[in-house]
Order: structure tokens, then sequence, then C-alpha cells
């Protein structure tokens, strides 16, 4: 059905990096269950209260830099497929941890930003953290005072290369959804365009997503074995 050439382009989300012991956001027990969306993870919300905000953060860095948090088989799976596919794979994800570049991923888009990094608010320097971030925190690059801010993108904030992914998905030929569940815009909108485009569309997750009727195929199951299997 492909052709070595065909480029491919894959989506991510909580789901894929569950079995790795991150939490993902709107299942039982999720994160959105525990903290308000609201407070946590909008503009709004960090004006309000940065401390609140860096806690959220802090505690989720502290998480991801656990000694048995890794990249599991479904990770591991899509950098072999990146490496092995004589055309292009782009991994395009949801998720701010960095589980996908420890896999071997090297074509990789955080659409939503990575938790192991920062951003000023004046200059928008960018550094790489692993160590607690507070409004203590001033910019190395410009020496703005209390400026420094997760390097994420909050709701109401415009995504990450939405170019770059948009022309990707007028241009491929297989679209495969992994491990979302197609709540969030506009990465919830991605298959839509893939669709459109004539690319084959394919959703692996755990259970049908919001969007599931607009793919081809469905394969349901935990990410470490339909991911694999499906790569095979
Ligand atoms: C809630 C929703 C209604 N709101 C939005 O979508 C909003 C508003 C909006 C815009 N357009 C719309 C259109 C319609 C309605 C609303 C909107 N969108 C925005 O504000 C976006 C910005 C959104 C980004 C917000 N930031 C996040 N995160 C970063 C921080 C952080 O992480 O703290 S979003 C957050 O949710 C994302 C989606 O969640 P999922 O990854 O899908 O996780 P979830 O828990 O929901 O699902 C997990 C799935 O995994 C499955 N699963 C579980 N275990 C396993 C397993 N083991 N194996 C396989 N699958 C598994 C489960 O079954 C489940 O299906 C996450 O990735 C995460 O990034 N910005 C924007 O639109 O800018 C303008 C614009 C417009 C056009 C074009 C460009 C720009």
């Amino acid at each position: 059905m492909l052709k070595p050439s065909d480029r491919i382009v894959i989506l991510t989300g909580a789901g894929i990096s569950k079995e790795s012991g991150l939490d993902t956001f709107r299942c039982a027990g999720g994160v959105w269950e525990r903290v308000r969306l609201e407070d946590v993870a909008t503009p709004e919300g960090y004006a309000r209260d940065p401390d609140m905000v860096h806690r959220f953060y802090n505690d989720r860095r502290r998480g991801l830099l656990q000694a048995d948090v890794r990249p599991n088989a479904a990770h591991d799976a899509l950098a072999r497929l990146e490496r092995e596919w004589p055309g292009e794979v782009l991994l395009v994800t949801q998720n701010i941890d960095d589980l996908h570049e420890r896999a071997g991923s090297r074509n990789l888009i955080h659409m939503h930003g990575e938790l192991l990094k920062a951003r000023c608010g004046v200059c928008g320097a960018i550094t790489e953290i692993r160590a607690d971030l507070s409004v203590e925190d001033d910019c190395a690059d410009c020496g703005a005072v209390a400026e420094m801010r997760p390097h994420v993108v909050w709701f109401g904030e415009m995504p990450l290369e939405m170019e770059r992914i948009y022309q990707n998905l007028a241009t491929s030929a297989l679209f495969v959804s992994i491990g979302t569940s197609g709540n969030v815009y506009p990465a919830a909108g991605f298959v839509q365009e893939a669709r459109i485009n004539g690319a084959h569309t394919v959703e692996l997750n755990l259970e049908p997503s919001e969007g599931a009727t607009l793919f081809d195929e469905k394969i349901y199951g935990p990410a470490t074995g339909a991911v694999p299997a499906f790569v095979e």
C-alpha cells in the first residue's frame, strides 16, 4: 500500500507514556482529576498564581527524572521505524516528556513544548533545566528578573511549529495517531487534514478516541503491544 518514498506522520499523546509510569490527563486518576486545567495550564492561571504553576511542573519534572521512568517498547518501535523506513517519518508529540528522544527519535516536534526547558517571558531565550523552576529565576540571556516560565504551550496559546506540521500532513501517505483521546485542538484536527490529502489513517489507542470514526483503521490495546506489532 505504501511506496518506500512515502512520508509517514505520527501523532502521539499521553497514552504512549502511560506504561512508562507517566500519568495521562483525562483517564481515571488522570492529571485533570487532581488539578484544574484553568489553574495550571493557562496564561491566566500563571498570572494569578505562578508559584502553583511552578509547583505543578516541578512535580512532573521530578517524576520524569525518576530512575525507573524510561522509554517503553512503543517509543523504541517508533525510533526504529524512523531509522529503517526509507522515506521520511515525522513524529509530532503532544507530550512534554523526553521519552521519544531517549528512545532515539530525532525527526521530532514537541508541539506542546518540553518539560526539561524553560523560556524567558521577555526575550524568549530557551534554556535546558533539570532542577526546580521558581519565580526567583532570572534570564541568563537578557537578565530579566523572575521571567522564566516552563517552555510548554498552555491552553489559548499557539502550539509550536504548526506550519511545518501542516506541510507534512499535506504530503503524508500514512497518518498514525497513538495514545491520544482527541480532545485537544489543533492536534485533534490532524486526522481530518491528513484525510483531505488522501493519506491512509490509523488509530492505535487503548479505546476509541473522540475522532475514532475518522480513521480508516483502528487497533485497540496497550501501546507497548500495539505499536511494535504495527511497525513490524
Ligand atoms: C480542551 C479543548 C476543548 N481545548 C482546546 O483544544 C483548546 C482550545 C481550542 C482551540 N481550537 C479549538 C477547537 C474546538 C474546541 C476547542 C478549541 N486548544 C488550545 O488552546 C490550543 C493549545 C492546546 C495545548 C494545551 N497544552 C497541553 N499540554 C501542555 C501542557 C502540559 O502538558 O501540562 S494539552 C494536554 O492535552 C493534550 C491531549 O491529551 P492526550 O495526550 O490525548 O491525553 P488524554 O489523557 O486526553 O488521553 C490519553 C489517551 O491515551 C489512551 N491510553 C491510556 N493508556 C494507554 C496505553 N497504555 N496505551 C495506549 N493508549 C493509552 C487513553 O485511552 C486516552 O484516549 C496532552 O497531550 C497535553 O499536552 N491552542 C490553540 O488552539 O491556539 C490557537 C490555534 C488555533 C488553530 C491553529 C493553531 C492554534
